[in-house]
């Protein structure tokens, strides 16, 4: 089989980089690739807040469009950005194999700790759930909203909007900014949103049965399946996306065992909903399922409605 694998890209530094990572597990397992770069709209209005525009499928409308018509393959994701509920006639193939999940803390000066209370700081996220962990944990903090791809965010920072920035340390460790880390921030406190380290490839669910299975084979890590199929039931019960400050970790435990902690903290970081659940790994989905609605329950649906009518949804 020499057909060539189409590999759907946004044009982002850290798209590229996903989608180049992907190509080289395929070109390893023996097939041929080409990269085909798309422009989104989530791309074009970077001065809005995603919150604002609506998530749904900004970043991934035009990849579908040519998923559906075959003119890519399969497209490539940052598996944190993908929503929890595909449209009609896409699937999730693959998942490629998780890096650390925390946040980091990057800055040009070394010394700055989130929790040195002695001199003024202004923190920049562009994450709800960020900035409301950032509010409960470290009040005396200032925190401003600040979007953008990485490279943006620092030369945001280093025109000085800011002192430092909260992001996913799998983004700047592919951006290569891993000098500027000054603190790994502790999963107990930030808990990381679902998909967050992995890859996600998505395509159409017409796409050819044996060209799907080797693409499988070659970048599926079985292991993290197991654990964002969790975190995205979870994801799919709340009816979120990456906008809503929920936030769902499962990790392996033994042979067989799936550790999930999740949650929900409102946009002031004064209600926190966490809990941990424990379950057999081939019940990944009903483990998140059972998450969400404990999360619901507890307080979640409160902060999910106050949130929709701010926004006005
Ligand atoms: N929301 C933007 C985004 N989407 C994926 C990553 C980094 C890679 C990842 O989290 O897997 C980032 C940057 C960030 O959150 O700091």
């Amino acid at each position: 089989m020499s057909t060539k694998i189409k590999i759907g890209t946004r044009r982002s530094k850290l798209a590229l980089w996903q989608a180049y990572y992907v190509e080289q597990l395929l070109q390893d397992a023996g097939m041929d690739t080409e990269i085909v770069e798309i422009d989104t709209r989530g791309d074009q209005v970077l001065d809005v807040s995603i919150a604002k525009i609506g998530s749904k499928g900004v970043f991934t409308e035009e990849l579908e469009d040519q998923l559906r018509s075959g003119d890519i393959d399969i497209a490539v994701h940052s598996a944190k950005d993908m929503q929890s509920e595909l449209p009609e006639g896409f699937e999730i193939i693959a998942f490629t194999i998780r890096e650390k999940v925390n946040d980091v803390v990057v800055s040009r000066d070394k010394s700055i700790r989130l929790g040195d209370t002695s001199r003024p700081l202004t923190i920049g996220s562009s994450s709800v759930r960020r900035r409301a962990i950032l509010k409960a944990y470290y009040p005396h903090l200032n925190i401003i909203e600040m979007r953008g791809n990485l490279q943006t965010r620092i030369g945001k920072m280093d025109d000085g909007q800011c002192d430092a920035i909260l992001l996913a340390y799998a983004g700047v460790n592919r951006m290569e900014y891993n000098d500027l880390i000054v603190e790994t921030l502790p999963l107990e406190q930030f808990i990381p949103p679902v998909g967050q380290g992995s890859v996600a490839i998505e395509s159409a669910i017409n796409l050819d049965a044996k060209k799907r299975e080797t693409i499988r084979k070659a970048v599926n890590h079985p292991d993290t399946e197991f654990r964002l199929l969790a975190e995205r039931a979870f994801l799919k019960t709340l009816k979120g996306g990456c906008s809503i400050p929920a936030f769902c970790m499962a990790e392996l435990e033994g042979d067989d065992q799936l550790k999930v902690t999740g949650g929900m903290i409102s946009l002031d970081g004064q209600t926190l909903i966490k809990n941990v659940l424990t379950g057999a790994r081939s019940d990944a989905e009903q483990l998140g399922d059972q998450m969400a609605n404990l999360t619901l329950e507890q307080g979640g649906a409160q902060i999910l409605a106050a949130i929709r009518a701010e926004r006005g949804e």
